[in-house]
């Protein structure tokens, strides 16, 4: 697969980050997903996410997307003018929505579209070259919830292509697909990283974030670490997720965020928990 050469314009984008986290916190019920990340994703980095199921990984790209609500002592920083393009786990798409991959595709443009827009044909000529990078030639009029995993993947990455993002944010982009259109769909990965985009992917397979992608977040609601992949995936920081892990109350009731929620400290949440939990007898 081969992506159509449209290269961003960084000159658009200020300093090094394309993506600044200070002191983010994410919470559902105010149960902490993800408590106090800072860093930074530098402007064209390669950088893959990691972590145990709940740590958060997923709560991080809807974060970056600005699809959840995030903590008011803590903020995201975009660079200025910085287009982001993002693609939910599979788990999160409705299938049956009656659209057709060539409609799919082109809802990519719909900033230049607008919802009730006609498509020129120079927009749909941009279609077409996306689906052929993705080898969908020939897959315009079918709907999309006749495809396979890999075709559906492969149609999603067709309208990345289009929307031609700064920061294109990716959510197990190769669950559910074969180890063939893997490879095709990471050859994409690599131009947009060649092209200058700052990519970021939630992944599950070590070897395949040790191989490809120079950069790693490894989290646990928290940073464990984040940086050169090589320095990340150490056997000490997996442990270490792994323990956090373990560690988790997905009971508990209350987050407690620098010891202070709403105004009470630390100790009276604590002492009310305590007061609202049952003592067995
Ligand atoms: N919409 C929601 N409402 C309530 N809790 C949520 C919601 N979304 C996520 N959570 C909780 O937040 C925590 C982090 O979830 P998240 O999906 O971000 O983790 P993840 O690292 O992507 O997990 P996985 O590897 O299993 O996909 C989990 O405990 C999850 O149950």
């Amino acid at each position: 697969m081969r992506a159509p050469d449209y290269a961003p314009d960084n000159t658009r984008l200020a300093g090094a980050a394309a993506i600044e986290l200070h002191n983010l916190t994410v919470s559902y019920r105010r149960h902490p997903a993800l408590h106090h990340v800072s860093g930074h994703f530098a402007r064209g980095s390669l950088t893959a996410v990691i972590g145990p199921n709940g740590a958060g990984k997923s709560t991080l790209l809807k974060s970056l997307a600005g699809l959840v609500k995030t903590e008011p002592h803590g903020h995201i920083t975009r660079a200025p003018g910085l287009r982001m393009a993002y693609l939910p786990q599979h788990s999160e798409l409705d299938r049956s929505f009656p659209l057709n991959v060539r409609d799919c595709v082109l809802m990519g443009l719909w900033p230049q579209t607008g919802a009730f827009g006609s498509a020129t044909p120079a927009m749909l000529a941009r279609v077409d070259a996306a689906l052929e990078a993705v080898g969908l030639q020939g897959f315009e009029r079918r709907p999309v919830g006749t495809l396979s995993s890999g075709q559906l993947q492969r149609t999603l990455f067709a309208r990345l292509l289009v929307q031609d993002a700064d920061l294109i944010l990716l959510d197990e982009p190769f669950n559910a697909v074969d180890s063939k259109t893997t490879a095709g769909l990471l050859t994409l990965v690599k131009q947009w990283h060649r092209q200058g985009r700052t990519v970021v992917a939630v992944l599950h397979d070590d070897a395949q974030v040790r191989e490809h992608f120079p950069q790693t977040l490894l989290l646990a609601r928290e940073c464990i670490a984040w940086g050169a992949t090589a320095e990340v995936l150490t056997d000490a920081n997996l442990q270490r997720a792994r323990a956090m892990a373990e560690a988790w109350d997905e009971t508990a009731a209350i987050c407690a965020i620098d010891g202070e929620v709403n105004g009470l400290d630390f100790d009276t949440l604590l002492a009310r928990r305590l007061a609202t939990t049952p003592t067995t007898p």
